[in-house]
């Protein structure tokens, strides 16, 4: 899935049960319209999302479960079970949460590592980070590549957004680690994913700018209330 996407946008297609679009068919539409619009890759929550994306793209498709577990805050593919549904699938590269927070069970993220190794060696590993720590962690335990998914998300970062600065810890991780760096996290407009992919990002993905129209709209009307 690397080569396909390299230079190039992922679009992600996620709508959660409380949003307004939540449903399989429509995000296989949004991927379609995607690829219409020059998408070279799909990222996509749920075993079910992606087996409709899969019936209407040719798309490479980075799948993910976002599924809550108590007593911790990792939510992007935190165990084995989700792992499990996403190599049924049919996607091409699982991504999950590679912060260094508790998961639930206190499993180690280098077994989850492992396992999807020894289940399905052709499927690629993205390491969805908040910090320069995660990421050479990541870099470290094998991932094939790292994302900037979780900056600005957790409770360590949860006041920061990828854009500040130039994109400062975008820069900051693409100097210390050697895999390939996607940018992705608040990529707003054309000219952000442009400058990612300036500054050094091997691909960028964008999600709520394209497929939630809920949150497009929101910024519309507050800076017509703002003028
Ligand atoms: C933090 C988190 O849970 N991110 C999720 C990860 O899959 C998605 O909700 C985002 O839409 C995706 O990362 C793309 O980002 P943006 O929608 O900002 O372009």
């Amino acid at each position: 899935m690397l080569n396909d996407v390299k230079n190039n946008l992922i679009v992600s297609c996620q709508a959660l049960p409380e949003e307004p679009l939540h449903s399989s068919f429509i995000m296989s539409k949004m991927a379609l319209a995607a690829k219409q619009g020059g998408a070279k890759g799909i990222r996509a929550n749920s075993k079910e999302d992606i087996i409709e994306i899969k019936k209407e793209v040719n798309l490479p498709v980075v799948g993910i479960i976002k599924r809550d577990y108590e007593g911790s805050s990792v939510y992007i593919t935190p165990t084995y079970q989700e792992i499990d549904e996403l190599l049924e699938s049919g996607c091409e590269m699982i991504a999950m949460d590679a912060t260094e927070r508790r998961r639930p069970e206190n499993i180690e993220l280098i077994k989850l590592v492992k396992y999807v190794r020894e289940k399905d060696p052709t499927i690629q590993l993205m390491a969805d980070i908040a910090t320069l720590e995660d990421a050479i962690q990541a870099n470290q335990l094998g991932f094939d590549c790292v994302s900037t998914t979780l900056y600005g998300y957790t409770e360590d970062t949860s006041n920061k957004k990828l854009y500040d600065n130039d994109f400062e810890f975008l820069k900051r991780i693409i100097e210390n680690v050697s895999i390939p760096v996607i940018a992705e996290g608040n990529i707003l407009t054309p000219e952000m994913a442009k400058r990612c992919l300036y500054i050094g990002a091997y691909a960028v993905v964008v999600g709520g700018a394209i497929t939630r129209p809920q949150q497009i709209t929101e910024r519309f009307s507050e800076e017509i209330q703002l003028g």
